[in-house]
């Protein structure tokens, strides 16, 4: 039976999944961390139990040794489930990429090429397909992209209104990211409204440590909050989101920071981080209501940035049939969605408390009756997502052949 195996990598870890192509089913799943590191760790888990290994990992290509390791050690064994393809995930595949694309040595150098876009993503996902090139020779190594969904974005969307010469040669306009999650959960979405999705006219809210919003309309992205970068849009675990690019002259101006200070400062040190002490939302929440007063302000921040957002992509579609919640934040926070579309039962939008509240954990409805638009909890899954565009990526060139 073939498998797919997929592959996140981040800067200092990366998750991985095998994932069986046609019954879906996850045969086992990791996470290798603090690469680079003096101590690491790999966390391998499958049906029969979870293990966790404490070693130092230098590099990419000894995160994926350590992950051998544990199939051969833990299992499932690879021979038993020969590999389709290794899928990818890439952030950044710019204008160039629109679908999962199989990596030749071209599409290597487009993606090194695009790392200056997506400093904190590019590199480290560039390495992951090197060191499982390394791993599994022969076995084709798909590219799926966080761009590719956003490519129907329509100009007055996507353009930033600067000197149009000077953007052409630059490069300088919205891509928007985290598509493959977007694209998985308006499928997931339409199935569960048992509607096809090219009826649909839906906001899906992505927040995880990083944060985005989406207006997709019969399928397509429309509009999104992230832009050339992921720093532009909602508030997020350590990025500030929107930001008047003057703040960033008088910084400069007053404190002498560089631009790769401002940079740090932006994408690593702002959001809830800077706001409260913490970029994780759980603290976030569990010290406001025991009265912290910068964790509440911080939440006050979040939750305004997100209403904002809502209302312009309720412009934007002209109509909204659901309003869908989904990532780490999204799927487990009921404070946070109650909060995030408070006060809009005007306009149709109605969280009702005990289905907001009720523990649940897969799609589900949690609008009141009376809501003219329905809100939904839609888990998200970027892994499985991969695994199938991966294999249609692979299925389609096996049949140019
Ligand atoms: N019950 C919860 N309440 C609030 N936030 C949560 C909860 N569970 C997880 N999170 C948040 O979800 C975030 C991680 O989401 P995830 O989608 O896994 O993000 P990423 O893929 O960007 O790492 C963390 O910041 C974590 O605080
Ligand atoms: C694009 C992006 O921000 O990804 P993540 O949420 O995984 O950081
Ligand atoms: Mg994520």
């Amino acid at each position: 039976m073939s498998a797919i195996l997929v592959v996140n990598s981040g800067s200092s870890s990366f998750k991985y999944q095998l994932i069986e192509v046609e019954s879906e089913e996850v045969l086992a799943s990791g996470l290798v961390e603090r690469i680079g590191e003096e101590s690491g760790a790999a966390r391998h888990t499958t049906p029969e139990g979870s293990w966790t290994t404490e070693t130092p990992i230098p590099d990419h290509t000894a995160g994926f040794r350590a992950m051998l390791d544990a199939f051969e050690e833990h299992g499932p064994s690879l021979s038993a489930h020969p590999l389709s393809a290794v899928g990818h995930r890439v952030v950044h595949g710019g204008k160039r990429f629109h679908e999962a694309t199989v990596v030749t040595d071209l599409v290597k150098i487009n993606i090194e090429d695009l790392s200056e876009l997506a400093p904190l993503h590019n590199p480290a996902n560039l390495s992951g397909i090197s060191a499982a090139q390394e791993a599994f020779p022969g076995v084709p190594q798909v590219a799926v992209f966080d761009t590719a969904f956003h490519q129907t974005l329509p100009p007055a969307a996507y353009t930033y209104a600067v000197d149009t010469a000077l953007a052409e040669k630059q490069r300088v306009r919205r891509y928007g990211f985290h598509g493959t999650s977007f694209e998985y959960v308006a499928g997931a979405t339409a199935e569960f409204l048992g509607a096809p999705v090219s009826s649909l006219k839906l906001i899906v809210l992505h927040l995880g440590n990083g944060a985005s919003a989406c207006a997709i309309d019969g399928g397509r992205s429309v509009e999104t909050s992230m832009g050339m970068t992921p720093l532009e849009g909602l508030v997020m675990g350590t990025r500030s989101g929107d930001i008047d690019a003057g703040v960033l002259f008088h910084l400069h101006r007053k404190t002498g920071a560089t631009f790769a200070e401002l940079d740090e400062l932006l994408n690593r040190r702002s959001g809830l981080l800077g706001l409260s002490g913490t970029g994780d939302m759980r603290d976030v929440v569990s010290a406001a209501s025991s009265g912290d007063e910068a964790a509440s302000a911080a939440l006050d921040v979040y939750l305004h940035r997100i209403r904002s957002y809502v209302g312009a992509y309720y412009a934007q579609l002209g109509h909204v049939d659901a309003i869908v919640f989904t990532a780490g934040v999204g799927e487990n926070n009921a404070l946070v969605r109650a909060g995030a579309l408070a006060g809009l039962s005007e306009v149709g939008i109605t969280v009702d408390q005990s289905l907001n509240e009720a523990a649940g954990s897969g799609a589900r409805v949690i609008s009141a009756e009376s809501s003219r638009v329905k809100v939904l909890v839609v888990p998200t899954n970027e892994e499985l997502e991969i695994a199938r565009q991966s294999f249609a990526a692979v299925s389609i060139e096996q049949q140019q052949i």
